[in-house]
């Protein structure tokens, strides 16, 4: 299998999506302890939720679970949030702050794992930008996510639904920001900007407002769109028509606003 997966559009806008494969290289897969094999950090049928509702969006899909390595995280390994609980290139553990390695994996390992799984991934993604750029003048990099609502180890009480990252408003034109904000609102959901989550590591890598590339990262609270947070973690075909009519929303206005951005 590949590492990623593209489907080129002619838009303004690049959908991101790094954490909802699920494919583990057997050599992989059999390192991983019975709680790692239960792949509870996936971004659940984030591909699906998102699944046609720009025409014209590019989407850029890793099809390698986050645990054979994070797509969202720095290929030098920095941490996300220094000081705070949260999770490296390769994980150590889950969500949970529990270990998921029977054998975890040495240094050799995670830089044949970067070669193999992140670079492509990441090199497609620029590709991508910097194709769309050229033709508009401006690229969008929507990074999608979502996680469980209620994760002790990471943050306390319960998640927002909406959760906006922009690197503390510095990933994009705040105009985007505003933008996105206010349709989230609008909904009556919950809704935070550069909250627990402020943006991963391609929401800080890409975005460059200054220079034509702006990013902000959608990191959806799983109980907007699935029937329960646990495996088997089905879809929730009711939730989730009504959460991608906002998404198609959200997708069409940012896309109308790209223009005034290349300006
Ligand atoms: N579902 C994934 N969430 C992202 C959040 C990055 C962040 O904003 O902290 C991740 O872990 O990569």
């Amino acid at each position: 299998m590949k590492p990623v997966e593209v489907s080129r559009g002619d838009g303004p806008i690049v959908l991101g999506i790094p954490h909802s494969g699920t494919w583990l290289p057997g050599h992989i897969k059999a390192q991983l302890n019975d709680r790692g094999r239960t792949l509870a950090d996936t971004d659940w049928h984030i591909d699906r939720l998102y699944h046609g509702l720009l025409p014209g969006a590019t989407t850029v899909r890793a099809t390698f679970h986050r645990y054979v390595i994070d797509a969202n995280r720095s290929p030098k390994n920095e941490s996300l949030y220094p000081g705070q609980n949260t999770t490296s290139l390769v994980p150590v553990t889950d969500f949970d702050g529990r270990p998921i390695w029977s054998t975890a994996p040495d240094a050799a390992e995670v830089a044949a794992r970067r070669a193999a799984f992140h670079t492509p991934y990441h090199t497609a993604l620029e590709v991508e930008l910097k194709r769309v750029q050229k033709r508009h003048g401006v690229a969008i990099l929507y990074d999608c996510h979502s996680i469980r609502s209620q994760i002790p180890y990471l943050f306390d009480g319960k998640l927002p639904d909406f959760n906006i990252g922009t690197a503390s408003s510095s990933s994009c034109d705040e105009r985007l920001e505003d933008l996105v904000q206010s349709i989230c609102k609008a909904t009556g959901g919950t809704t935070a900007t550069n909250g627990r989550f402020k943006g991963g590591w391609a929401t800080r890598h890409y975005g460059r407002p200054l220079h034509g590339i702006h990013a902000i990262q959608m990191e959806l609270a799983q109980s907007t769109y699935l029937e329960n947070e646990a495996p088997p973690f089905t879809y929730d075909e009711l939730k989730s028509a009504h959460l991608r009519s906002l998404l198609a929303e959200i997708l069409g206005r940012i896309a109308s606003l790209a223009p005034e951005l290349g300006r």
